[in-house]
């Protein structure tokens, strides 16, 4: 067993062949249609994003889509990616968007909430509508767009919930009828379904969206999950974990000890793995493995990101066969199980 000081964390993770790269459902599909067809009556479209994945939360097709329209990027969940260094991080992110407007939101903090009413009540004001300014809240699944909105009407009209929340992505199926959030001046606003990638760049990327929460549960091997959390965790403060177990690159290590300690245990007293898995991913969502950033954040994070996406270049026909080819193989090795 490595002490803190003499522990060498992985350097790569060995993404498994197995992680599926498409989560594009027919309701992501039926949601963006719907969204692009309110575009032209909305004033300000606010893009949620989660803090905790800035990068991996971002979706290639609102950039396409939302083009030209007015668009405030709101990071959602600040809460559970802030540590030390979150005000140099904050502004390394704000300033990749510059000169469009940033913020950062805990959906419990009314400081928070305020700024985006304040933000909100400006564009308001210049629109100067008669029937009310029409907003939308857009973004990938499970980032907090219902929240926000009840949030919102929580700060601006000292209201109750107005929208359904729920930790599983695909919880607001529809566009319905707006809400209002604030009457002086009147704004009106828009929950919309969570719109997924069609087709994840990377098995990273896909690792981080089904850690946040951004994709169905039973999608990814929770196993698989906690140990691409734990090379994570090893690269930044091995220490998060220490009331378990002292810094390993082994998962099953780490798994099998809180097993132990949280009494997960199958017949015999075997150590439950998989139970344990799943516990160890929910104490994360809640923060109890830390507060922390998963995308790898700096100046030119973002600036090289979208470069990959160019360079990618996948065709919408590319991409149609590739998730069809992904979905068949997925089946096919469904089936071998059964
Ligand atoms: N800690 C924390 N949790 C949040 C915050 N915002 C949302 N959540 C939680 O994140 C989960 C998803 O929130 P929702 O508001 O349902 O997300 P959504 O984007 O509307 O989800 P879909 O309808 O699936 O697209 C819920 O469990 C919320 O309680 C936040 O600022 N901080």
């Amino acid at each position: 067993m490595a002490s803190t000081a003499s522990f060498i964390p992985r350097a790569t993770f060995p993404h498994p062949e197995s992680i599926i790269k498409s989560y594009f459902l027919g309701h992501h599909k039926a949601g963006l249609t719907k969204m692009r067809q309110l575009i032209s009556s909305v004033e300000l479209i606010i893009e949620c994003r989660d803090y905790r994945v800035p990068l991996s939360s971002r979706n290639p097709m609102f950039e396409k889509n939302l083009i030209g329209r007015e668009r405030m990027i709101v990071y959602t969940k600040r809460d559970l990616g802030s540590n030390e260094l979150d005000p140099r991080t904050r502004e390394t992110i704000r300033r990749w968007h510059t000169p469009q407007k940033v913020l950062f939101t805990d959906c419990t903090s009314d400081n928070d909430i305020k700024k985006v009413i304040s933000y909100a009540k400006d564009t308001a004001r210049a629109v100067d509508s008669l029937t009310g300014t029409r907003m939308m809240l857009v973004g990938m699944p499970n980032v907090g767009k219902s929240s926000l909105l009840n949030a919102l009407r929580r700060v601006g009209m000292h209201k109750g919930k107005a929208a359904i929340t729920g930790g599983q992505p695909g919880v607001t199926r529809s566009i319905g009828s707006t809400v209002r959030v604030c009457s002086d001046p009147d704004i009106l606003l828009y929950d919309t379904p969570g719109v997924f990638i069609p087709y994840v760049p990377n098995a990273a990327t896909m690792l981080k969206l089904a850690l946040v929460g951004c994709v169905k549960d039973s999608l990814i091997d929770p196993v698989t999950l906690c140990d691409y959390l734990l090379f994570r965790i090893n690269l930044l403060a091995p220490e998060l974990y220490a009331q378990w177990h002292p810094p390993t690159n082994d998962v099953m290590e780490l798994l099998t000890a809180m097993a132990i300690e949280t009494g997960r245990l199958g017949k015999g007293g075997v150590p439950d793995l998989t139970a344990t898995a799943i516990w160890m991913i929910q104490r994360y969502r809640a923060g109890g493995m830390g507060r922390f950033i998963l995308d790898d954040v700096d100046p030119g994070a973002l600036q090289r990101r979208t470069e990959e996406e160019a360079k990618e270049g996948m065709s919408a026909n590319q991409m149609r066969k590739g998730i069809k080819a992904e979905r068949a193989a997925h089946k096919a090795s469904r089936s071998n199980l059964d």
